[in-house]
């Protein structure tokens, strides 16, 4: 056949633009069978007119389908999957059938657009490539070939540069990046000699070496062999070769040769080139972005892909069904030119499935489409946040797809949202900082969307353990105390049935109504009846080493009402704030002491007194006294007065697995502390003998009621963090000052910054902070009060276990257990994880350096007795007695009160 080697590539290059897939399946055709294949390829172009015709024939098909489906949808499907494109490509095809496979639950989900061109325009500016000279390189075996001479002296005729060597190690030496010579824009390859070259091999080797895509390979054959049929090139483009060059002598002949080649050299070096920095910036995207031939064969795959997806970069997922659920095969074959939906993606180390959003996009050159591209957002910022060292559990896990999802719809959503005239603070502060991100630095970008990211989560001061050696709770028994302190979950693993109505406290306590019985019959007995002794102790009320087991004593075990009168009517008047008299304000503090459970090793009326006594010594501070209004320290003494009243003796965790009717009550939440703060007013309004707030007008009854209750409400440790977290954001700047004075672990020194102050939103963060520090200063007291209190709260704890065994219930804190717990280490626990960051915190505030001084102390001298064997109450006792403290108060203080010195007439 009279062909030239340039008619058959373009023959090539033609079958190459209509039958892609057959192309690219003859390039894998070995050298032996080629002539079978490449008769079969021959009659690719007929085939490619009859795919003309199928696109055709498929159409009339489609209309069919529509007309059988007979209903909106499926016409409107159709019609977007028909307007997507007119391809009559095997994808293409697939695409239609499948999209019919989408259901109307998928449909809102995908957005799927045809709006825009092709997205497949490489920016010429890309593609240019600057003149150089040309750069030929021979491989001649044959020392002086005249062929040889005959192609360089026409690339010095061109301007050019040639170069001969002789064998194939040489021609991949030339080729090595670090060789000193210019990489070849054309390579010359004698193939007439394969017993001294085999030309083959070496040009699968030429390709075989990196960045050589660019490079002509030009093989000199003999014209027999150029002859020998219609298909004789195969061989050589199989291998590699670009072209195929009979035998010449003729200067002009290769002249024009090589010039051609050096054309389609320097356009492949600039595509390539343009291809290598589109890469690399996929590759430093944090977006997943995955390229895809239209037989959904990833092709690319960037760095973020293969990172979060668990695949190593070399390796990758071959298809795109590896790694992405049926959604994207769909969107990839629906012939739409562009979408945004979210698409399922698997990863390797996890089973679950996530689903992300994504933007899709279908390029092709000509109307077909050849690759596909997925670009998804980032899901490890998401996946870190909620992944990371939560006391939670439950945030420990992988991620919720639905989550994911309604995160993934979350952009369309917040646009929706800002056009509303609804606007939280937290929605305008992301979108100033979303703001902030246009023309910002990528390093400030991705910092900036790291921060959105938190924001978006609903839990943000939920207490997160921070990864940081410092904060690392590695004391089991400390783990188990930080952990039901601060868990806002249910030990819910062994069911417990309540035995009826009448158990529904701890047996260690008297029911509620017995209570009330208790004190009424006090009531009628009381008389207010103050010792010399009582006297003269309460007038020491108002300092730090306040001697509150003193008073406890002296009172028998009625300190409040006494502390309460002290404090309350004498130093702070707040019957003057709240327009009662102190005969009702003795009345209502004693119904709230007899509330309390004196069986209680704790949380008895002591602990209340004790509270109370620190917001007194809280409130005399000059940062308060300008900051809080009367009625708002009459408030927060009222509220330290009352808020444990009724405590059981067990937490709200112990309740909620017992299914006490409080906790059936209050859903769960928050159950002691809401059960404290309505049994206040609850007593309060039910007799206006006690009823401190009846003369107040009804506002300011609002302002009071509010106060004492969200006072009460954050005595609740799960919000311990929040709360503190707050502060500090508020009250605290960053500052350069010195790592020393630094109170927080992250080692930032904060300076405190008393400007925000003036919002009265502030004001309620510091009356929190207020009474949470208050609530569990027995830490940050003299080393004397904070032991006693440690044994007490210790106590109280075991029992609380040995009740959980007892009644089989789940226990929430094992190792709080008399036999085997260590009081110190669960004290050094205590102080590490809540005091610590806490009491730097207020004391700094309200300048009160002892806070945290006595902190120290109590742990360092914890420390001491755990060095020194010290675990168990027992020795705990003996240490206290060594160390000439006073010696312990008994367990369980008087309970009936009967005796009590506070008295009221009826
Ligand atoms: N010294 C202490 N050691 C261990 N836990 C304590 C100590 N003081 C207070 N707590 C706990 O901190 C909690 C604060 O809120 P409650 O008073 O409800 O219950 C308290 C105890 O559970």
């Amino acid at each position: 056949m009279g062909c030239t080697p340039s008619m058959l590539l373009d023959h090539k290059s033609r079958r190459r633009d209509s039958t892609g897939s057959q192309e690219a399946a003859l390039a894998k055709v070995a050298p032996t069978p080629v002539c079978n294949k490449a008769v079969q390829a021959a009659k690719a172009p007929r085939a490619s007119l009859e795919s003309d015709g199928f696109s055709i024939q498929l159409s009339s098909k489609k209309d069919s389908y529509v007309s059988q489906m007979g209903n909106n949808f499926a016409t409107q499907l159709h019609i977007k999957r028909i307007s997507g494109s007119s391809s009559g490509s095997p994808g293409a095809r697939a695409g239609r059938r499948s999209s019919l496979a989408l259901t109307p639950e998928d449909e809102p989900l995908v957005d799927v657009a045809n709006r825009s061109p092709p997205p497949a325009n490489i920016p010429n500016a890309m593609l240019y490539s600057p003149p150089e000279p040309l750069e030929l390189l021979c491989v001649f075996p044959e020392r002086a070939s005249r062929v040889c001479a005959a192609a360089c002296a026409a690339v010095a005729r061109a301007g050019g540069e040639a170069r001969s060597v002789r064998s194939a190690r040489d021609t991949l030496e030339a080729l090595r990046r670090d060789s000193d010579t210019k990489q070849p824009h054309v390579i010359v390859v004698d193939a007439r000699q394969p017993q001294t070259l085999d030309a083959f091999l070496l040009a699968r080797a030429v390709r075989g070496t990196k960045n050589t895509q660019h490079i002509i390979l030009i093989a000199v054959v003999k014209k027999s062999v150029y002859l020998k049929d219609d298909f004789a090139v195969l061989p050589y483009l199989d291998a590699g070769y670009n072209r195929i060059m009979v035998e010449t002598l003729s200067a002009t002949a290769w002249c024009a040769e090589v010039l051609q080649s050096r054309a389609a050299a320097s356009a492949a070096r600039a595509q390539i080139a343009a291809v290598a920095a589109l890469a690399a910036a996929a590759d430093r995207c944090r977006d997943l972005i995955a390229v895809t031939d239209e037989q959904q064969k990833i092709l690319l795959a960037n760095k973020s892909w293969s990172k979060v997806l668990g695949w190593r970069v070399e390796e990758g997922p071959k298809q795109l069904s590896d790694t992405a659920g049926g959604e994207a095969l769909r969107l990839a074959t629906s012939g739409a030119r562009d979408w945004e939906a979210p698409i399922t993606l698997r990863r390797r180390t996890t089973p679950d499935p996530v689903l992300v959003p994504c933007r899709g996009a279908a390029i092709g050159l000509t109307k077909s489409t050849s690759h596909v591209v997925f670009v998804c957002e980032p899901i490890h910022a998401l996946e870190t946040e909620r992944g990371r060292g939560s006391l939670h559990s439950i945030r420990r896990g992988s991620l919720d797809v639905r989550s994911v999802a309604s995160d993934g719809l979350r952009r369309t959503s917040l646009a929706k949202l800002q056009g509303l005239p609804l606007e939280a603070p937290i929605t305008k502060v992301i979108s100033l900082l979303s703001t902030a991100t246009e023309g910002a630095p990528p390093s400030t970008v991705a910092y900036i969307e790291r921060a959105v990211d938190m924001l978006r989560t609903s839990e943000l001061y939920s207490p997160q353990m921070r990864d940081d050696p410092k904060m690392r709770v590695e004391d089991p028994i400390a783990t188990d105390l930080i952990g039901a302190l601060l868990s806002r979950e249910q030990v819910n693993t062994n069911l417990y049935f309540m035995q009826g109505p009448t158990n529904t406290l701890s047996s260690r306590r008297s029911s509620n109504d017995s209570t009330v019985v208790r004190s009424q019959t006090n009531r009628s007995n009381i008389k207010h009846k103050t010792t010399g002794q009582l006297r003269e102790l309460l007038d020491t009320a108002l300092s730090w080493d306040f001697e509150i087991f003193k008073l406890e004593e002296l009172t028998r075990g009625r300190p409040l009402a006494h502390l309460g009168l002290a404090l309350m009517a004498g130093r702070f008047d707040i019957c003057s704030a709240l327009e009662c008299d102190e005969r009702t304000l003795l009345h209502w503090l004693t119904i709230v002491e007899t509330n309390y459970h004196a069986v209680n090793t704790y949380h008895n009326s002591t602990h209340a007194a004790d509270v109370l006594q620190a917001v007194a010594y809280f409130l005399e501070k000059d940062r308060l006294k300008t900051v809080l209004e009367p009625l708002e320290a009459a408030a927060a003494l009222l509220a330290a007065a009352a808020h444990d009243v009724d405590h059981p003796g067990t937490s709200s965790a112990f309740l909620c697995n017992a299914r006490h009717p409080l906790a059936v009550l209050y859903n769960d939440v928050s159950v002691l502390e809401s059960h404290h703060a309505a049994l206040t007013f609850k007593l309060t309004l039910n007799d206006d003998r006690v009823n401190i707030f009846k003369n107040l007008e009804r506002d300011t009854y609002k302002q009071v009621r509010h106060n004492v209750i969200d006072m009460i409400l954050a005595t609740e440790m799960t919000k311990h963090f929040e709360h503190l977290a707050k502060f500090v954001n508020v009250f605290y700047a960053k500052s350069s000052g010195s790592k020393e004075d630094n109170m927080h672990t992250d080692q930032e020194p904060l300076a405190l910054d008393t400007t925000a102050l003036s919002l009265p939103e502030n004001v309620v963060l510091v009356k929190r902070m207020m009474i949470k520090c208050a609530d569990v200063s027995n830490a940050s007291r003299p080393q004397k009060f904070a032991f006693e209190w440690a044994r007490r709260i210790a106590e109280e704890y075991f029992l609380q276990t040995d009740e959980e065994k007892a009644k089989d219930l789940p226990v929430v804190m094992p190792m709080f257990d008399r036999a085997t717990c260590s009081i110190p280490r669960s004290q050094i626990g205590f102080i590490d994880y809540i005091i610590m960051d806490m009491m730097e915190a207020w004391a700094g505030f309200i300048d009160m350096p002892e806070l945290v001084n006595h902190a120290r102390q109590n742990h360092a001298r914890w420390h001491e007795l755990d060095d020194a064997g010290v675990t168990t109450l027992a020795d705990v006792r003996r240490a206290q007695r060594h160390l000439a403290l006073p010696a312990p108060t008994t367990t369980n203080p008087p309970t009936t009160g009967t005796t009590t010195t506070t008295t009221t007439e009826e």
